[in-house]
Parts: C-alpha cells; sequence; structure tokens
C-alpha cells in the first residue's frame, strides 16, 4: 500500500499567513522532510551515543578520520557575497515587527534575524517572524505602535544585511506535519525564508543567508549542505547562492571547525563563536565527570579563561586559513539607565570588542543597538578601510585538544550566590519564555536561551556531583535548591502564582534525575 502524502498544518489560523506558508514554501518543507528527516534524526540519536562513551570515560579530539582535510592546504571557501564581505558589526534579535525595523536601521552591517536564542518559538511567533521579513525586505513593514510611535525603514542604503538564523536540529515545529510526522523547525524556518523573503534577497542581488545554530559535528553541517543543494535545485536557484555562517558553540564542533567549513565550503560564510552555548555544551557534555569538569558560578567565567581563549583563537586561526569569516560573540552587557551601570557595561563591551578585533576577528555581535557605535568604533580602528581582516593568517596559534578541555583551571567558586542566581534568572526567564518572549534583560545582562541552559545546566552539575558551596559550606541537594527556589521566587515582581509554570519547568529540567537535552524541549510542551 502507498503511504498516505500528506501536509498538514495544525496551528492556528495567522492573519496574512498564506504569504509565507505558500504552496511552494510547504512543498519544500515537505520534500526536505522526507529526503533528510531520517538522517537528522539518525544525527540527533549519534549526539546522546557521545555522551554515554563520555560519561563512561570518554573524551573528544581531533578526528583521525578527517585528518587529510585538515593538513590539506589548497581547499579553500567560496569568497565573500554580496552584502555579507564587511561585518565588523552585527545586531541579533527576534523577528518580531517593532525589533526588524529597529535592527534594520541600528547601523549595524547585518542583522542576525533570530528564530533560535532570542526566539519563543510559538506558532504566531514563527509564521509572523517570517511575514515581518519579508515585509523588511518588500520595504512594506511601516507601522506605528501602541503608544503612538512610528516605525519605518531609513531611506538610505544602510540598512542591515538580513541573516536569518533557524532553530537547531534538535527542535521539532509541532504545527506542521508530513505524512502524519511532525518536522524539523530548522527546516521550516529555512524552507518559508527561502521560498519567500529569501528569494526576494536574490533578485535585489543580496543571497539567502543563514546562520546555522548548535550543530555537534561536520555530518550535521553536511546534513545542512544537503538541504541547501536540494532547495538550490528544487527552486531553481543558482547552486552556491545560499550562504552560511556555522556558530561553532557546542564542545564537540570545537574539534571539527575545518571539517564543517569543508562540508560547507562552497555555501560558507565562515564561523562564529558562540559563547553561552558553548559553555553550556561543556557542562551538559562532561556533566557527570566531577572536578575537572566543574565551571565555577556563570558570572565569574569570563572571555579570558584558557579554555575559552583556546576556542576562540583556533576559530580564528581556522577560518583565516581558510579564507572564512571569523564572528565574534556576544558581550551580555546592555546599556542602561543608571549611569554607573552604564558605564560598567560599555567599559565591558569595549574590552570584549577590543581583544576580539585584535585577536584577528572581522566583526562581532551587539545584543542592543546601543552598542552599535561602540562595536563598529572598536573593529574599524583595527580594520581601517579594509572590509575585514580575513587575510590575517594566525599560523602562531597552536591549540591542543587538552587546551580546548581545560576546564579545570578556570579560577573561581561554586558559591550559594551564584546558586541563587542560576535559580533566579532560569525560572524568570522561562517566565519570559513561556509568556512568549524569548530574550529579556535580567539584572542588567541580556538572557536567552543559551544563558538560560547554562543557568539550569549549572544547578544540575553540582547537585549531582555533590558539589559544597564555598561561601556557605553547604552541600547542593535536592532539599536545599528547592528551599531556594520558593525563596528567590517570593523576591521576583508579581505574585509567586505568576510563576507556578516557570518553576516547574525549571525544577524539570535542572534537579530531575534524568538531564533534559534542551530546556526549549519541555517548554515547547507546555505552549499551545
Ligand atoms: C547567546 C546568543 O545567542 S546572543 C543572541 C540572541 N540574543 C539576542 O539577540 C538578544 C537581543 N537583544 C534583545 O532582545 C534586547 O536588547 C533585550 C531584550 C535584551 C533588551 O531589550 P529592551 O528591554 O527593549 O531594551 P531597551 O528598552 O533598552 O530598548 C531600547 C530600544 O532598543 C530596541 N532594541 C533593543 N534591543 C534590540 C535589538 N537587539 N534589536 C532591535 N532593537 C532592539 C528596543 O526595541 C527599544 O526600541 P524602542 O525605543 O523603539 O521602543
Ligand atoms: O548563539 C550564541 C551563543 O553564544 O550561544
Ligand atoms: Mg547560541
Amino acid at each position: 500500500m502507498t503511504p498516505t502524502r500528506t501536509v498538514e498544518i495544525t496551528g492556528a489560523q495567522v492573519d496574512r499567513q498564506d504569504e509565507v506558508l505558500t504552496p511552494e514554501a510547504l512543498e519544500l518543507v515537505a520534500r526536505l522532510h522526507r529526503e533528510l528527516g531520517a538522517r537528522r534524526l539518525e544525527l540527533l540519536q549519534a549526539r546522546g551515543r557521545r555522551v554515554a562513551e563520555i560519561a563512561a570515560g570518554g573524551t573528544l579530539d581531533f578526528l583521525p578520520e578527517t585528518a587529510s582535510i585538515r593538513e590539506d592546504d589548497s581547499w579553500r571557501v567560496a569568497p565573500a557575497a554580496p552584502g555579507i564581505v564587511d561585518r565588523r558589526v552585527e545586531i541579533t534579535g527576534p523577528t518580531d515587527r517593532k525589533m526588524t525595523v529597529n535592527a534594520l536601521n541600528s547601523g549595524a552591517k547585518v542583522w542576525l534575524a533570530d528564530f533560535e536564542d532570542a526566539n519563543t518559538p510559538r506558532w504566531e511567533s514563527v509564521v509572523e517572524g517570517q511575514l515581518n521579513l519579508l515585509d523588511a525586505i518588500n520595504r512594506t513593514i511601516d507601522f506605528t505602535a501602541e503608544n503612538g510611535k512610528a516605525y519605518t525603514l531609513r531611506p538610505d542604503d544602510e540598512l542591515a544585511t538580513i541573516v536569518v538564523r533557524p532553530r537547531g536540529w534538535h527542535l521539532p515545529e509541532k504545527h506542521i506535519r508530513v505524512d502524519g510526522e511532525a518536522v524539523s523547525g530548522s527546516l521550516v524556518d529555512f524552507a518559508v525564508y527561502l521560498t519567500t523573503a529569501g528569494r526576494r534577497q536574490v533578485e535585489k542581488g543580496l543571497g539567502p543567508y543563514f546562520y546555522l545554530p548548535k550543530m555537534e559535528s561536520h555530518l550535521e553541517a553536511r546534513l545542512w549542505n544537503d538541504a541547501f543543494l536540494l532547495a538550490q535545485e528544487a527552486l531553481g536557484i543558482p547552486r552556491g547562492t545560499i550562504r552560511a555562517t556555522v556558530l561553532i558553540e557546542t564542545i564537540p564542533a570545537a574539534f571539527e571547525m575545518e571539517e564543517i567549513l569543508y562540508e560547507l565550503r562552497e555555501h560558507s560564510a565562515g564561523l562564529n563563536a558562540g559563547r553561552w552555548d558553548f559553555m553550556f555544551s561543556i557542562i551538559k557534555t562532561f556533566r557527570t565527570r566531577g572536578a575537572d569538569f566543574m565551571l565555577p558560578d556563570r558570572n565569574t567565567v569570563t572571555m579570558t579563561v584558557p579554555f575559552m581563549r583556546a576556542y576562540t583563537e583556533l576559530l580564528v586561526r581556522t577560518c583565516h586559513k581558510r579564507g572564512a569569516h571569523a564572528i565574534g560573540g556576544m558581550a551580555a552587557f546592555i546599556p542602561s539607565k543608571d549611569p554607573a551601570a552604564n558605564e560598567a557595561a560599555f567599559a565591558k563591551v569595549r574590552a570584549d570588542k577590543t581583544r576580539e578585533a585584535n585577536d584577528g576577528f572581522d566583526g562581532s555581535w551587539v545584543a542592543h543597538p546601543g552598542m552599535v557605535e561602540l562595536c563598529t568604533e572598536i573593529f574599524t580602528s583595527v580594520l581601517g578601510d579594509r572590509p575585514n581582516q580575513i587575510d590575517r593568517r594566525r599560523d602562531d596559534v597552536h591549540v591542543t585538544a587538552e587546551q580546548l578541555l581545560d576546564i579545570a583551571s578556570t579560577p573561581g567558586d561554586v558559591t550559594e550566590a551564584g546558586l541563587r542566581n542560576n535559580i533566579n534568572v532560569g525560572i524568570q526567564y522561562l517566565a519570559a519564555w513561556l509568556g512568549g518572549l524569548g530574550a529579556v534583560a535580567i539584572h542588567g545582562l541580556m538572557e536567552d536561551a543559551a544563558t538560560a541552559e547554562i543557568s539550569r545546566s549549572q544547578v544540575w552539575q553540582w547537585l549531582h556531583n555533590d558539589v559544597v558551596l564555598a561561601d556557605s559550606g553547604e552541600k547542593v541537594t535536592r532539599e536545599l535548591v528547592e528551599r531556594l527556589v520558593e525563596e528567590e521566587v517570593a523576591t521576583l515582581p508579581g505574585s509567586p502564582a505568576d510563576y507556578a509554570e516557570a518553576r516547574a519547568t525549571f525544577l524539570e529540567v535542572a534537579i530531575a534525575d534524568g538531564y533534559v537535552d534542551f530546556l526549549t524541549l519541555p517548554a515547547y510542551e507546555r505552549m499551545p
């Protein structure tokens, strides 16, 4: 019997959805799902097998089977594409209407339009985000906010280039079912953008550009490359038009940077150092391995600690060896209305971007329009009139596996203050996420899915490794965490009842015996 071939939308009707959920978009989603869906699931299972090997005493290293790719000096990635040659400052943020206009107008060279860390994959946000991108590219996004403020795109040619970050391979999109199966959120975000706004970008002489998150191996990059090949061929778009920058933000991927560039070489737009998910991945991957992999309080881990230096230096070296952009990461400090806090935030971002520019990065990320000018100034002081410094080879850098895994020498303590902060931030973030906001300011810092993952994973790791807090001398136990959860929730604005669902989700991902791979998975289950 021939299996039934169906494409079904189960999400609530969203105004104007037919403009982005077109027959062509849905057909491409279905084709990608049918041809690549099984491989995606196999690769997700391979992640689990690797963690099990590490739990049993294994480790990570550069792969022997791909040594020839690393040793072959002859290959390079494709030359930089129009609109993403000069990337000295990139702003990131969700794709709601206001943020779309503000980001495009911000003066940044690139806008990372986020369906991932800064986004809640509510069905309405998934669809409206795509509509906002389409309206932005058609320059029809003008609107007036409820407070009367009018938003319109700047009239000059200085709009940021749009680079879309689809969801990671792990997240399903439960509102679209192909042949009765839930599809990948990554493939939905990719296919809908490509067939609608992305195709308009091609007509305008730019391209459909992507940032690819949370990958753990070059085989996952190969899967993306195969999705690009299939989609370009299906839509009659010339091969190599799509470009993608890969976030190196997992510890296994840090050992496969060259292989990832190689897999995507005709579509590659370089690599980015996604520091927050990188830290999350270290905790997650080595969570059962005791003191050798125990990071101190989240806010004390800086980019100058040895393992972070090893990772960022290797990233610049790898990119420039292959003719690719190396893009820096996110300093989470955002402008504040309090003058002292504001001055401190700007000083921290200045130091961060200065180090990146001097290390050879070609540009970096900011979370807020107020930081665009500062980042531009710092990179311009190093780049001058050059659009990037890809030709600055870092052959002086030699990074070993031991250096990438040197977590133990990170200075700092695990304290009750750190535990309380993780609980407080984790619950506040989850409350925002469940309410539809994927990025929020908490205690003067930008918080998103990646930083919240660190918070809850540290609690899990400290609890399951019997850590004793340096300041109070108490051991981290389930009872202690539950007591601090009650105390911290009592300090939050509103009533404790407002946090009931966030609190329950937090406890599920922070103290349960079984470790949940991503907090967004159970949180997504709680969403209609
Ligand atoms: C680990 C990672 O992946 S990092 C990348 C993912 N994370 C992100 O992208 C976070 C992006 N940043 C943000 O979402 C926001 O800056 C927040 C939530 C942290 C703070 O936002 P707010 O509380 O609105 O800040 P604030 O009130 O200072 O904003 C001032 C103005 O700037 C706008 N703005 C702030 N950040 C952004 C942004 N990233 N993009 C576009 N506009 C922005 C606001 O919309 C607001 O506009 P308005 O004056 O027209 O109302
Ligand atoms: O996506 C970026 C990160 O730091 O995580
Ligand atoms: Mg990330």
